[in-house]
C-alpha cells in the first residue's frame, strides 16, 4: 500500500530540526512520500513573525535537494488551519486505499485532544510522534487512552492500512527551536548560536534578503 505522511507546522521559520526529523522519519518507515505542511492561520498560537506566503517560500527552499516534499494546501483555504480539514481533503483525493499519517512532536501530541474535531483524526489517518528526550506524555486523560487503544509497537499498520493505528519514532535529537533562531535573529540571543548551523543555507539568505524577524546586516 502507498504511504503518505503530512508533517504540519508554523515552520516560523522551518530549520533543520524539522528537516533533519523528517528526512529520518520517511526512510525509517519507507514511507513513500512525506510532505510538510506550513499552515496559513496557525489554530493555538500567536500569528506568526512573517507572511505566510514567506514561510511556504522557505519550506520550498528548506526542502529542495532532500527527499522531501512540500503540500501547500493549507495556504489555499482562508480560515483557521485545521489539520482534520487537510487530512480530509487528501484522504479525499486518495481514496481509502492509500495508508495517510499526520505527523507531530511530543509537545504537539500532548494536547492533542484540544485539537478541532481530533476524535475523527484515527479515522482519516494515523498519528506518527516523533519522541524527543525528555518529553513526557499524559499518564492519564484522553491521550493516554488513546494511546492504549491505538497505540502500535509495529510498523505493519502503518504500511498495510489506511489509517488507525499512533506509531511513536525516537529519533535523534536535534536541539534547535523557531523560537530561539527568531530570537538570535532579532539580536536577543548570545553570539554563540550559529544561525548557519541551525538552518538551511538558502533560509538564512531568505531571511537576510528579506530582513525578517528583525534581522538587520
Ligand atoms: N528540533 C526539532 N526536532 C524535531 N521536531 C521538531 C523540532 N522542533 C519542532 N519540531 C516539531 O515540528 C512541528 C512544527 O513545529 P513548529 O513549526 O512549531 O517549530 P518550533 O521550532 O517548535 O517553533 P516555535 O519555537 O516557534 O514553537 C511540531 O510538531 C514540533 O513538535
Ligand atoms: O487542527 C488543530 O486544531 C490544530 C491545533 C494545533 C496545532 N495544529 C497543527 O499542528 C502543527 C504544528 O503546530 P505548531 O503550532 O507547533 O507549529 C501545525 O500544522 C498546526 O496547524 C492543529
Amino acid at each position: 500500500m502507498k504511504s503518505i505522511a503530512l508533517f504540519g507546522g508554523t515552520f516560523d521559520p522551518v530549520h533543520n530540526g524539522h528537516i533533519q526529523s523528517a528526512t529520518e522519519l520517511k526512510q525509517r518507515l519507507s514511507l513513500d512520500e512525506l510532505r510538510l505542511v506550513p499552515c496559513h492561520l496557525p489554530v493555538h498560537r500567536a500569528s506568526p513573525g512573517c507572511s505566510s506566503e514567506q514561510r511556504l517560500a522557505m519550506v520550498k527552499l528548506a526542502v529542495a535537494g532532500t527527499p522531501l516534499q512540500v503540500d501547500d494546501r493549507e495556504m489555499h483555504r482562508n480560515r483557521l488551519s485545521y489539520s482534520v480539514d487537510t487530512l480530509e481533503s487528501l484522504r479525499n483525493e486518495l481514496g481509502d486505499q492509500v495508508s495517510l499519517s499526520w505527523v507531530m512532536g511530543t509537545d504537539a501530541f500532548a494536547a492533542f485532544d484540544s485539537w478541532h474535531r481530533w476524535q475523527d483524526f484515527l479515522t482519516l489517518a494515523h498519528i506518527i510522534v516523533m519522541q524527543r528526550p525528555g518529553e513526557v506524555l499524559p499518564e492519564a486523560g484522553p491521550v493516554a487512552q488513546l494511546i492504549a487503544q491505538y497505540g502500535t509497537d509495529t510498523v505493519e499498520p502503518l504500511q498495510q492500512q489506511a489509517a488507525g493505528a499512533i506509531r511513536f519514532e525516537s529519533l535523534t535529537p536535534y536541539p534547535v527551536s523557531a523560537t530561539a533562531i527568531r530570537s538570535a535573529l532579532s539580536g536577543q540571543q548570545a553570539a554563540e548560536f550559529k544561525l548557519e548551523h541551525s538552518m538551511a543555507p538558502a533560509v538564512l539568505h531568505y531571511i537576510q534578503t528579506h530582513q525578517l524577524y528583525g534581522y538587520q546586516a
